[in-house]
């Protein structure tokens, strides 16, 4: 009997490391474990999960190895103990940026790992973070083939006006345009919802990601025709830490009057401003949601102020809205923000079903609404594992 093949796929996010071991014998990928490196503790731990959701392995490092990539080490560790009647094929990597030239996963070469790294002033929160395991692989399992999987991928296909900046053409010349991020979410999302309806698949879908980092896709025919976030996961909605939409010019009056560098300008926009700016509390919706101080409703209100604002910008590119769907940390688990953002889009159609959105159905939209609402929870980490088993099957490694 032929060993079963696996593929070990990492999502590392702004304020989380996921991960997850699938075997990809069959068509359909199976989980075999799942996990979470936290980082945000003073002391990183590591969490393996069983589907069921059985802890299997637990592990904190010592106080004073603050180095998460040893975690990884771990992983592999834990990997070839417990499920080393598996052949591990590749490890699949969520990465944020894949510039212009990505429009589906690549096997990550030095080449391409160079390129990818050139691109960290576009994604300077994420990129170190989605590569730093690439390299720690490497050095452990040198022989073991490496994927990238790209955020902005799924919207590769977008086009003018949707991609568009207003700026001399020159620059669009060099790249710089909207990419957007949050692909793999939107890319699994899309596939669930054909599943859940069918009908829906060519009507006009509007897919709110609502996680520490938050964009909305607009799909079409389970495509992605516009998106909030631009050449950087800065642009769009508020959160966890970042401004989202901004007048440019607040840009230049903190530079030139307030005299602030270039980057302590990045780093307000990126790790200073959104939920935790103007609350002056926490990036963490939960927290703001428990608290009762005025400025954490604020920074709520705004939250939702500008979802509803940008759904309805989506909305217009495609002429209309049918489906509204909310996904990510916050779209899956925050009850009072789903329904903030469906009171304020009442005039659309949007009505929520008080019972079922309390109760998180899938289904939460109400019988007089004219827009089916939905909650799906995502798996950026099986659309990782999916394209990986492609990747393998069509160079005849698999
Ligand atoms: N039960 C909950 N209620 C409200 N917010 C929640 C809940 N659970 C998670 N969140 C929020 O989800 C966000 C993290 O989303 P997630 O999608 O997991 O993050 P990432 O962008 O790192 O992948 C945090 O702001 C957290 O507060
Ligand atoms: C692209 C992005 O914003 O990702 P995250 O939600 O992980 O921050
Ligand atoms: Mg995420």
């Amino acid at each position: 009997m032929p060993k079963p093949e696996a593929v070990l796929v990492l999502n590392s996010g702004s304020s989380s490391i996921k991960f997850g071991l699938f075997d990809i014998s069959a068509a359909v990928p199976a989980l075999l474990c799942n996990g979470l490196l936290d980082e945000h503790e003073t002391r990183p731990r590591l969490v393996v999960k069983s589907p069921a959701g059985e802890s299997l392995f637990e592990k904190q490092r010592a106080a004073s190895d603050t180095d998460g990539g040893h975690l990884f080490a771990d992983v592999l560790a834990f990997i070839e103990d417990q499920f080393g009647n598996h052949r591990l094929r590749a490890a699949g990597h969520r990465i944020v940026h894949g510039g212009p030239d990505h429009s589906g996963p690549v096997e990550l070469t030095d080449e391409v790992g160079a390129k990818l790294e050139r691109l960290t002033p576009l994604a300077p929160l994420h990129q170190p973070r989605c590569l730093a395991p690439v390299h720690t692989i490497s050095a452990i399992r040198p022989e073991l083939t490496q994927i990238a999987c790209f955020d902005t991928a799924f919207h590769h296909g977008m086009t003018p006006p949707a991609s568009r900046f207003a700026i001399p053409r020159r620059f669009e010349e060099r790249g710089i345009r909207r990419y957007g991020f949050h692909g793999l979410s939107f890319e699994y999302v899309a596939g669930r919802l054909a599943e859940i309806s069918p009908q829906l698949v060519e009507k006009r879908t509007v897919v709110a990601h609502l996680g520490n980092g938050a964009s909305l896709c607009a799909l079409r025919n389970g495509r992605s025709v516009d998106t909030t976030m631009g050449l950087t996961p800065l642009d769009g909605l508020v959160m966890g830490t970042r401004s989202g939409t901004i007048d440019p010019g607040v840009l230049l009056y903190l530079q030139q009057q307030e005299k602030m560098s270039v980057e302590d300008v990045q780093h307000l926009l990126y790790h200073q401003s959104g939920l935790l700016g103007v609350s002056g509390l926490s990036s963490d919706m939960r927290t703001l949601l428990a608290s009762g101080e005025v400025a954490a409703q604020d920074a709520v209100d705004l939250f939702t102020f500008r979802a509803a604002q940008q759904v309805a910008m989506m909305a217009n590119t495609l002429g209309g809205l049918d489906c509204l769907v909310f996904t990510g940390g916050i779209g899956e688990h925050a009850k009072e923000i789903r329904s903030e953002i469906g009171e304020r889009l009442g005039w659309l159609g949007v009505r929520i079903d008080a019972v079922a959105n309390n109760a998180t159905r899938e289904r939460i939209g109400a019988a007089n609404s004219t827009v089916n609402v939905f909650v799906i929870r995502t798996n950026e980490e099986i659309t990782i594992a999916r394209h990986c088993a492609d990747l393998l099957r069509e160079r005849g490694d698999l």
